[in-house]
C-alpha cells in the first residue's frame, strides 16, 4: 500500500482563501498535537503475527501455554457437592477480575451451565451461614453477565426485617457486599431490588473505606472505580493484578499466569501500535490536517478496549485506523470545512469513487484517499483469506456513509445557528456518536462469527447499539460542550435541552443521568 498519498507539499493557500471568502470563516480548535511523537514506532516488529515473535518473546510464549493449562486444569478440577459452587465461583471470578477470562471462555461456560443445570437447588439453603450470601451474589452475577435469565428474587432473602438491604442484613460480610456490588450493575428495567442494591453497597462500602485494611480497602476501591461490568479489561487487570499479589491467599499459578499474559499482550499491543503508527505518519497529520486531533494512540487504546485478544488483530488494526481517520472526519465538518466544502466531501464519500478525490480541496483529498485507502486495503487482506467475508465490506462502507450525511446535517444546523429540539437532535447526533458505523465495522475482521445477520442485525438500530449510542452521545455531550461552544460548534443535547425546557445545565446533567442509566438496563436487557 502507499502510504506516502498524503506526503505533498502543503494546502496551496490561494485554494484555501476563495473559498474561505465565499462561505465563513473556518474556526479553529486549537487541539494540542500528539503527546506521543515517535514513542511506539521503537516496538516495531516484522510482523505483527502472533506466531513469529521474537526468541525472548518465544521463551514467555512457552511458559504462558503451560501455565495456561495449569488453570484450565483448575477449572476443571471435579469437587465434592458441598464445595463446588464456590470454589469454583470464586475462581472464575478470580480470573476475570485478573484478565484471563478470555483463554477459558469454554471451560467457564462449561462450569456455569454444570451449576445452571441444578439451579437454583444449588442455593445454599443455610440462611445463617455469611458465605450463603457471598455465593448468592457472586452465582447471580457470573450468570446474568453472559445472559443467563435467572430472577434476582434470590437476594430478596438478604434484606432485613423492614424489607431493605442495610449493614444488619449484611454485616461484614466484604466479599459479599463486593459480589452483591458487582452483580447489582446487571439490573434491568423493574429489577427495583438491583436499584436498591446498587445504591445500598456503593455507600455502604464507600462507609467502610477508613475502618479497613490496606489490602480490603483497595479492593474496594478498585471496585467503586471499575465494576467488573463497565471496566476496560486491560485498564482493571493492570490495577488488580498487584492486589491479587498483595492477598497472601492468592493462588501463586493463577498469579504468575496473569502477569505473563498481561506482559504478553502488552508487547503485541507495543508492536501492532508500532505498525499502525508506520501508516499514520505516512498521512502527516501535522502537515495535512493542522486543524484536527492527531489521536492515533488513543484511538488504538479506545479499539483496544472493543477486543483486546491476539485472535482480532486484523479488526483492531482496521477498526482503530477507520477511527483514526473518522477523527479527521469530525474536524473536518465541526472546525474546519467550509458549507460548500462539506457539499463536496459528502457527495463524494457518497459516491466512493477514487476519481472523485480529483474534485475536492487538497486537505480533504488526502483525508478521502486515506479513507478509500483504508476499506481497499482491508479488502485485499480479506480477498487473501476468505473472499467470503467480503461482504461485511459493503456493510462497514454504508454506515460510514451514513455518518459523514449526519455529520454534515450538523455542520448545516451550525451555519445555519439553529438550536434543534432534543429529539431532533438525538435523531442526527445518535448517528454522529458513530456507534452504528463502529459496531458494524468492529465486526469486518472479525471471521466467521460475524454472520451476514450480524451485520444485518448491527446496521438495523438495534436497542443494545442504541442504548450504547446514547452513553456515548450524551456523556460526550456533558464532558464537551463548554468547550465545543466556546469555539463554535453545532449545539449539543446540552444546550437543546436547557433552550427546550427552559432549566440550567445542572438540570439537563441529571436528567441525562437518568437516561443514561436506563440506557444501561435496556443493554443489561439485551444481552439477557
Ligand atoms: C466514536 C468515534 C468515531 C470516535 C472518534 C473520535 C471522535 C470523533 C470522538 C468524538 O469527538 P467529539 O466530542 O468532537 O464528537 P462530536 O463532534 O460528535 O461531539
Amino acid at each position: 500500500m502507499d502510504t506516502n498519498y498524503c506526503n505533498q507539499e502543503s494546502i496551496p493557500s490561494e485554494n484555501v482563501e476563495v473559498v474561505e471568502s465565499k462561505n465563513h470563516h473556518r474556526s479553529s480548535a486549537d487541539f494540542h498535537p500528539s503527546v506521543w511523537g515517535d514513542f511506539f514506532l521503537s516496538f516495531s516488529s516484522q510482523s505483527h503475527n502472533h506466531s513469529e515473535i521474537s526468541d525472548s518473546s518465544k521463551i514467555n510464549e512457552e511458559e504462558l501455554e503451560h501455565m495456561k493449562e495449569k488453570v484450565k486444569n483448575m477449572l476443571q478440577e471435579k469437587e465434592t457437592p458441598n464445595n463446588y459452587s464456590v470454589k469454583k465461583l470464586d475462581l472464575i471470578d478470580t480470573i476475570q477480575h485478573l484478565g484471563v477470562a478470555y483463554h477459558f471462555e469454554s471451560e467457564i461456560e462449561a462450569v456455569l451451565h454444570n451449576i445452571y443445570d441444578s439451579y437454583p437447588e444449588f442455593i445454599p439453603k443455610d440462611h445463617e451461614d455469611a458465605n450463603n450470601f457471598r455465593v448468592v451474589a457472586l452465582q447471580f452475577g457470573l450468570f446474568r453477565q453472559p445472559g443467563y435469565s435467572i430472577s434476582s428474587d434470590v437476594l430478596n432473602k438478604f434484606k432485613d426485617e423492614e424489607g431493605k438491604f442495610s449493614d444488619s442484613s449484611m454485616g461484614t460480610n466484604l466479599e459479599g457486599i463486593l459480589s452483591l456490588y458487582e452483580a447489582a450493575h446487571y439490573g434491568v428495567h423493574g429489577e427495583n431490588i438491583l436499584d436498591e442494591a446498587l445504591k445500598f453497597t456503593s455507600s455502604y462500602l464507600e462507609s467502610l473505606l477508613p475502618t479497613l485494611n490496606h489490602l480490603d480497602a483497595s479492593k474496594v476501591n478498585h471496585a467503586l472505580n471499575l465494576p467488573v461490568q463497565k471496566a476496560l479489561t486491560r485498564v482493571a487487570a493492570r490495577l488488580y493484578i498487584p492486589i491479587y499479589e498483595e492477598d497472601e491467599s492468592h493462588d501463586s499459578i493463577l498469579l504468575k499466569f496473569a502477569k505473563l499474559d498481561f506482559n504478553f499482550l502488552q508487547k503485541l499491543h507495543q508492536k501492532e501500535l508500532s505498525d499502525i503508527t508506520k501508516w499514520w505518519k505516512g498521512l502527516n497529520c501535522p502537515k495535512n490536517f493542522p486543524f484536527a486531533r492527531d489521536r492515533l494512540v488513543e484511538c488504538y487504546f479506545w479499539i483496544s478496549g472493543v477486543y483486546f485478544e491476539p485472535k482480532y488483530a486484523l479488526a483492531r488494526k482496521f477498526l482503530t485506523k477507520v477511527i483514526s481517520i473518522t477523527t479527521i472526519l469530525d474536524d473536518t465538518y465541526d472546525v474546519h470545512g467550509t458549507l460548500e466544502e462539506l457539499t463536496l466531501f459528502t457527495n463524494a464519500i457518497d459516491r466512493w469513487e477514487i476519481k472523485e478525490a480529483a474534485e475536492l480541496p487538497s486537505y480533504m483529498k488526502c483525508c478521502y484517499e486515506a479513507l478509500l485507502d483504508v476499506y481497499l486495503e482491508m479488502e485485499k487482506e480479506l480477498g487473501k483469506q476468505d473472499e467470503s467475508r467480503l461482504f461485511g465490506i459493503t456493510y462497514a462502507k454504508e454506515t460510514m456513509k451514513q455518518l459523514v450525511k449526519a455529520y454534515f446535517e450538523e455542520a448545516k444546523w451550525y451555519y445555519s445557528g439553529y438550536v434543534p429540539s432534543v429529539e431532533e437532535y438525538l435523531k442526527v447526533a445518535l448517528i454522529t456518536g458513530a456507534y452504528t458505523m463502529l459496531t458494524t465495522n468492529s465486526f469486518v475482521g472479525m471471521g466467521e462469527i460475524a454472520t451476514k445477520e450480524a451485520f444485518e442485525w448491527a446496521t438495523n438500530q438495534p436497542l443494545l447499539v442504541r442504548a450504547a449510542s446514547i452513553i456515548c452521545r450524551l456523556t460526550d455531550d456533558m464532558v464537551g460542550h463548554e468547550f465545543e461552544q466556546e469555539r463554535g460548534h453545532v449545539t449539543s443535547a446540552v444546550e437543546c435541552y436547557v433552550k427546550q425546557n427552559g432549566t440550567s445545565k445542572q438540570e439537563a446533567y441529571a436528567e441525562f443521568q437518568k437516561i443514561i442509566t436506563n440506557a444501561w438496563k435496556n443493554i443489561n436487557k439485551e444481552c439477557l
